[in-house]
């Protein structure tokens, strides 16, 4: 049902904040999006998805029962892919369906996350990047189509991390060219999967493959798994939803167990490797890990994910900010705006500049990500590591960071923050969940990790090492980098940080080995310190990428924009330097008395941003019903927005609950 929303008058104080603004908005805006023509396409695919109000709900998700809930989040899926197949794709073009632009638009639709999300977030990706050309032409339309409609089962109750150790088996039958799908333990049930509890058709399963009596390891396979008439599982097939978790509510995140069910040969992905008709295992792919291709895929794309969600989080903090006044600062003066006190610019500015910094570095890592994959399919897998090592650390440190950020953005507005109207704990409870999907943080740290080992042993020899590393070859002999407060200075910093840290790790592993150990105890023994040289390497590239990219798509900016983009990379600098005094002092000659200065300079930049917070915010350009948030409107109506966010509480429809009667009264009368 859809809700009309009164239309109210900015409030003054917001007001008077827009006419602080010292920078043209729009031209931030278009840096942001990619460009003049990706701001005027995104608007054109907004106005089509939200000017007819059908993401709009009369009764808010979080009141409604948990089957309700999932079937308006089925119902407004059905509209948004409509939307999506019919119009919206002929703007980006169908090879776009992954576009950032879709996803945000969706956000209008869905609180939560829609149980659609997986279909085209990674069923579809894997039919692109798993399907030999035959198979494609037979499942990408119709899933494109939502002819079928997929998920991605990979995780088992037992095991998530540790891919090969999954149990589902998937064993060759040549009499009847099919695989038999089984789930020998209760740890093999598929666990997690979304949109797999009740909404897919089909899925994309990984299971061991066993042919001709052999394992060889984990497959990807297409399973139908519904009646496409009834949505009856099939006979074989035992299915549901996993049951209430921290958020992904509407997702319908299920188990999948199989009793010996039967899929056509063909239906192995069988792009890097397949199965003959008499059972023959034949490789094709020049690299092992090409399986875990809609993984780096998806890591790639969360960078950009977590710039979103951290813009949508600044924007209710600092508009709420803007509006809420709070304590005197002297007796019988006005109360002021709490985006006034630099603790507030302290916990609230690094949430844009990080959203800048993570919107530059995704670009950055997709356009990587695409040449990568370009060479991959011509067959030239070498850079693949490299992607690997830097799509795991990205995909962990922006998730980890953009978590941290957005809780700030919590406290900062206080009581009314822990409201669900305000939606950051919506927007909370969705990026925790990025956190641990797609890899886990420690875990792809410890992947890049290994790749920094092994770069660090290169450069130690003399040799030259892949492009994101480079400063190892500059600094992987040195002690202590002298310290220079300049941009150039602290970004080199942080590679001394991080090659500092990376030789540490070398050393420790040295030494146990020396000491008796075996390579994996003193791998494992020295995991901590390794989590954190991934870690720093991982902010050594944000740094250098984000002030990069910034002068780059700046050059032809007025010069005003120039100045608040520049002011922004170097509160990010800055604050980051902040963060790693202890680093600092170990790997740099900074003094005692550098970082008092950095901390003065730090606190002036603060004061320098505060004119222009809001713009910086509206350069966003989030609209309402994006937000979803009686703090972050456009307009600041904040109080309003509350008290008619209450009236909607279903405990509000009757003056005295039917409990008084039943419980309260006797227990006041002494009746119980
Ligand atoms: C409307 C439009 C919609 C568009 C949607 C667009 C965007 C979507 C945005 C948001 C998404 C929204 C919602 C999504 C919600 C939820 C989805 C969640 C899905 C999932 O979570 S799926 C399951 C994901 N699972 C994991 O990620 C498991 C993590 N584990 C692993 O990746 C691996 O097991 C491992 C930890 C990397 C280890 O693998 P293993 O096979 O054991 O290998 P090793 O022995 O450790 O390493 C050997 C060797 O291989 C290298 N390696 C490992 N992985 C890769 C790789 N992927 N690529 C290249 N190389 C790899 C490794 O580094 C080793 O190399 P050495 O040289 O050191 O030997
Ligand atoms: C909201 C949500 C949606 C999801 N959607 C899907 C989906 O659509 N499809 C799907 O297949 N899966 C999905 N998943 C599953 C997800 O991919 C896994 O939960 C994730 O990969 C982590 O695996 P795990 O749960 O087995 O954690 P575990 O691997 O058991 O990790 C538990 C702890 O052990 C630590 N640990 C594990 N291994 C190591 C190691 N080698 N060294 C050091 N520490 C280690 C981890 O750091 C972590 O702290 C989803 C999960 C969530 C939360």
């Amino acid at each position: 049902m859809k809700a009309n929303r009164p239309k109210r008058d900015v409030h003054p104080d917001l007001a008077r904040e827009r006419l602080k603004c010292n920078f043209n908005i729009e031209e931030v805006t278009n840096i942001i999006d990619g460009g003049k023509d990706k701001t005027l396409e995104r608007k054109k695919i907004e106005d089509i998805a939200l000017n007819n109000g059908a993401c709009l709900d009369e009764i808010p998700d979080e009141c409604l029962s948990i089957k309700e809930r999932y079937e308006n989040a089925i119902r407004k899926s059905c509209i948004y892919s409509n939307i999506v197949r019919n119009e919206m794709l002929e703007i980006t073009g169908m090879e776009n369906f992954e576009s950032p632009v879709l996803r945000r638009t969706a956000d209008a639709f869905f609180k939560d996350i829609s149980p659609f999300m997986l279909h085209l977030g990674m069923f579809v990706p894997t039919l692109i990047g798993q399907s030999t050309p035959e198979q494609m032409a037979e499942w990408l339309p119709k899933a494109l189509d939502m002819k079928i409609i997929g998920a991605y089962a990979q995780t088992e109750l037992g095991h998530g991390t540790f891919i090969r150790g999954l149990e589902t088996t998937a064993t060759y039958d040549p009499d009847k060219e099919e695989f038999v799908l089984h789930s020998p333990t209760i740890t093999s049930y598929k666990w997690w999967a979304g949109g797999l509890g009740k909404t897919a058709n089909h899925c994309v399963v990984m299971a061991q493959l066993y042919t001709q009596g052999e394992c060889h390891g984990t497959h990807l396979f297409i399973v139908q798994i519904r009646d496409l008439d009834t949505h009856m599982p099939l006979p074989g097939i035992k299915v549901g939803e996993i049951g209430p978790r921290m958020g992904f509510s509407s997702a319908d995140n299920g188990f999948l167990g199989f009793n010996s069910f039967r899929i056509p040969r063909q239906n192995m992905l069988m792009k890097h490797a397949k199965v003959e008709k008499d059972g023959c295992y034949v490789k094709s792919a020049k690299h092992g890990k090409l399986t875990y291709g809609t993984m780096v895929f998806i890591r790639v794309t969360l960078v950009s994910e977590m710039s979103f969600n951290l813009s949508k989080a600044a924007t209710i903090a600092i508009r709420y900010s803007a509006v809420r006044r709070q304590t005197e600062l002297r007796p019988n003066e006005p109360e002021p705006q709490i985006l006034d006190y630099p603790t507030q610019q302290h916990k609230l500015f690094i949430c844009i500049a990080t959203a800048h910094a993570f919107q530059l570095t995704s670009k950055w890592l997709w356009d990587t990500f695409q040449a990568v994959m370009a060479d991959v399919r011509k067959g030239n897998v070498d850079a693949l590591p490299e992607l690997h090592a830097l799509s795991s650390c990205l995909k962990a440190v922006s998730t980890s960071d953009a978590l941290s950020h957005i809780e700030q953005c919590r406290f900062a507005c206080g009581g009314h923050g822990y409201m669900l109207s305000s939606n950051l704990p919506f927007i909370y409870s969705f990026v925790a969940a990025t956190r641990t999907y797609e890899g886990d943080y420690t875990v792809l740290l410890l992947q890049t990790a290994r790749f920094l080992v092994k770069a660090w042993e290169q450069a130690e020899s003399g040799n030259n090492v892949t492009p994101t590393v480079a400063y190892l070859n500059r600094t992987a002999n040195t002690k202590r980098v002298v310290w220079d407060n300049t941009h150039e200075g602290i970004i080199q910093s942080f590679q001394a940080i991080a090659a500092g840290k990376i030789g540490q790790c070398v050393r420790s592993i040295r030494d146990r080995i020396k000491s008796g150990m075996d390579y994996e105890d003193a791998w494992l023994m020295t995991t901590v310190q390794l989590v954190a040289a991934a870690e720093a390497h991982c902010r050594a590239v944000l740094v250098n990428t984000y002030w990069n990219e910034m002068i780059r798509l700046t050059k032809s900016s007025s010069a005003n924009v120039k100045t608040v983009m520049h002011q922004l990379a170097v509160l990010y600098l800055m604050y980051w330097a902040l963060e790693k005094t202890g680093d600092l002092l170990k790997y740099s000659s900074v003094s005692k008395q550098d970082l008092d200065d950095l901390q003065r300079r730090y606190e002036e930049l603060l004061a320098a941003l505060r004119p222009n917070a809001v713009s910086l915010v509206d350069a966003f350009d989030l609209r309402d019903e994006i937000l979803h948030s009686s703090l972050g409107s456009y307009d600041g109506c904040v109080y309003e927005r509350l008290m008619e966010e209450a009236q909607k509480s279903p405990l509000n429809a009757e003056p005295v609950n039917p409990s008084f009667h039943k419980y309260i009264k006797p227990l006041m009368q002494g009746k119980l």
